[in-house]
């Protein structure tokens, strides 16, 4: 199934049309060179062009009331006196004649998107749209938007197709307060937001942005806030809150539809969010969402207000909607303390509502870390007195060329066992090089001329794959322990590249492997094993991993943070038959993994695991792993141990910190 793209250029045809510094920003031209940009790079070819339409007055008044809907609707014969009066009554928005027009055609694009992909004619999609959206209040248009575009979309999903839960994931810069509003007593609706907030000194510092705003009635628990009261926050800061706080809760509610107000002013060089983000890094923040919902993902345009940012940010959106797999997450040096403390005040203010976190860190009752950490941004501001440079100054890379490899999953299998279609049965001309390198590294197997032909298909698969000739694989092997052994060989050694090496169940893992980093090794089951380095990471499950809950718990919380800071050229996973893990649990993981090494993932399965074969394949192609159901509460046992193996990493694995160091 495809990704839709929905875009009209009668979007661009409104604009600014007196002097107001507050809403300059707002140009027309966000939306030309965002398409320009997917246009040019080939990307819109290949998605599915889904029509504009307007949203009807029932469409808008499934969110706004009938008097500002009336109001609106005058906008269109206003003299420009009249216009300029009639904008006074909102904060930091303007009308103009057409706004009316391109408001409702930005909130029907969203409901086109959401038909389009609850109807199965594409599995997810981006609207390119403006008047953005998440500002717009019942009676009131704020912050450039007029009508709250994915607000209605949710409202639109749940009554038009039945939607039980939503997840709204907000990664704009600014707190879409309007859609906070819309959904804070409704649990069938969880709205996620981050938003630059500077102890409520920035846009819109409404007190209720905080991440003590939690919901209301029936809703508490289904409103999370994350606030960053600092500038300049990275990659690492975006990855930790998605790993530690949106990804366990968005599991745990288990939504039906995922619907991303995607602006983009969270990247760098951005004059309202001065965060330093790269672009790619929304590349993974999509791919990290889209074995959600069984991938069914909406993603609307929001704010982004850098002309250069934004196409690249947009672009880096709709290759991994595509099925791209994401460019290499590059220098992750850990979170920033401000960024640890909101993790921790929102993940503690969420306690009492998701298992998930129900063992977090309590908050220090005494605010007296926040007064430290505030007194500290406070001085900090006050030293670097001097200009920081304009973020329209920033300079970043562009980000790398996401080149899809002509072959996208290639199968070793032995021979009798079919392969799945659109996958390519793979098997190595005996290279005699490779084939004597085998026996002597196995010698008790060079007799066993199938072990030799498999091991060389292995050796020449990755090989492959370095060369980005065939993205990812998968082997039906005899021996998984013998199997990943010669890989690890090879791959670490004569490829001399950073392996990440996840073993699921009891396999026997390769002892003798040098310690300097070159392979991590995350090694699931349900035996106790001490852990032995900081490269040899022993997770103990009591129930192994047939309890999916702790299982997805250590995934999502202890094997990505880790995956993405090593930053593997190639992620090797292996799975044994006792490791007892649901298919999918498994395909989850074979999904989430795909978003390190550009995607270059290599699974070992045992030959009496064929059934396995077709599950793995869909999830190596790209198709979304189906959902595991409502995540319950790990076990109290797993949740002690998985946080005891947190505190002793986290001094060498940064990304795993979900607290600020406690300092002084
Ligand atoms: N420095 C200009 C102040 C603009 N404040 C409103 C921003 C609305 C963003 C919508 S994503
Ligand atoms: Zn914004």
């Amino acid at each position: 199934m495809g990704t839709a793209l929905i875009y009209d250029e009668e979007m661009t045809k409104y604009k600014l049309l007196w002097v107001d510094p507050a809403c300059k920003i707002e140009v027309p031209e966000r939306l030309t060179v965002s398409y320009e940009a997917l246009k040019n790079s080939g990307l819109a070819d290949r998605c599915v062009s889904v029509p504009v339409r307007e949203a009807t007055d029932e469409d808008i008044l499934l969110v706004h009331s009938e008097e500002y809907l009336e109001a609106v609707k005058k906008t269109p014969y206003m003299t420009l006196e009249d216009l300029k009066e009639f904008t006074l009554q909102y904060g930091d928005v303007y009308f103009h004649p057409n706004i009316y027009h391109c408001a409702k055609l930005a909130a029907g694009a969203s409901l086109q998107l959401v038909d389009s992909v609850m109807t199965g004619k594409v599995r997810n999609g981006m609207a390119l749209v403006r008047p953005p959206g998440h500002h717009s209040m019942r009676s009131a248009a704020s912050g450039f938007c007029v009508f709250n575009n994915v607000a209605i979309a949710a409202q639109y999903a749940k009554l038009k197709h039945g939607v039980k839960r939503v997840l709204i994931v907000d990664w704009d810069v600014h707190h879409g307060q309007g859609v906070q509003y819309s959904f804070e007593d409704d649990p069938g609706v969880l709205y996620f937001s981050w938003h630059r907030y500077e102890h409520q000194k920035f846009w819109p510092q409404l007190r209720e942005s905080d991440y003590d705003n939690v919901g209301k009635e029936k809703g508490e628990g289904f409103n999370i806030n994350v606030p960053w009261n600092k500038v300049g926050m990275k990659n690492s800061d975006y990855l930790s809150v998605f790993c530690h706080m949106l990804l366990p809760v968005a599991y745990e509610f288990n939504p039906d539809l995922v619907l991303v107000c995607a602006g983009f002013d969270s990247a760098i060089g951005d004059p309202e969010g001065e965060m330093c983000a790269s672009p790619d890094i929304f590349a993974h923040l999509t791919h990290l969402l889209m074995n959600l919902a069984g991938g069914k993902v909406c993603a609307v345009l929001e704010g982004g207000y850098n002309l250069t940012s934004l196409p690249q940010s947009v672009c880096q959106t709709v290759h991994t909607l595509l099925g791209d797999p994401a460019p290499r997450p590059a220098n992750l040096d850990g979170p920033c303390e401000s960024a640890l403390e909101s993790l921790h005040c929102s993940r503690s203010a969420h306690r009492k509502y998701w298992s998930c976190l129900k063992h977090a860190a309590e908050h220090p009752s005494s605010d007296v870390s926040t007064k430290r950490l505030k007194l500290a941004e406070e001085e900090e501001k006050v030293e670097n007195g001097e200009e920081k440079e304009k973020a329209e100054e920033e300079v970043w890379p562009e980000p790398p060329k996401r080149v899809t490899a002509p072959v996208r999953t290639a199968l070793v299998l032995p021979d009798g066992v079919s392969c799945p279609d659109r996958c390519k049965l793979f098997s190595s001309s005996k290279d005699p090089v490779i084939v004597n390198k085998l026996r002597e590294n196995f010698p008790r197997d060079a007799a066993d001329s199938d072990a030799l032909t498999t091991l060389s298909s292995l050796v020449a698969l990755v090989e492959k794959m370095e060369k980005n000739e065939i993205c990812n694989g998968l082997a039906l092997v005899q021996d998984v322990s013998m199997a990943m052994t010669c890989v690890v060989q090879h791959a670490a050694i004569a490829l001399s590249n950073r392996v990440l090496v996840v073993c699921v169940g009891d396999v026997l893992v390769p002892a003798h492997y040098k310690e300097d980093g070159t392979i991590l090794l995350v090694h699931f089951s349900n035996k106790e094993e001490e852990q032995k380095s900081k490269y040899h990471i022993p997770v103990c499950l009591k129930k192994g991993c047939s309890d999916v809950s702790g299982f997805m718990q250590a995934v999502l919380g202890l094997l990505l943070p880790l995956g993405y800071e090593y930053d593997p050229s190639l992620v090797l996973l292996a799975r044994t038959p006792d490791s007892g893990l649901c298919d999918g649990a498994w395909q989850q993981l074979t999904g989430l993994l795909q978003g390190l090494a550009q995607g270059h993932t290599l699974v070992l399965l045992q030959e009496g695991e064929r059934a396995y074969v077709g599950p793995t394949a869909s999830s190596l192609l790209g198709e979304a792993a189906p959902s595991v159901g409502k995540i319950k509460a790990p076990l109290l046992e797993d949740v002690e141990s998985m946080e005891g193996l947190r505190t002793r990493l986290q001094v060498d694995w940064k990304l795993l910190q979900t607290t600020a160091p406690e300092t002084g």
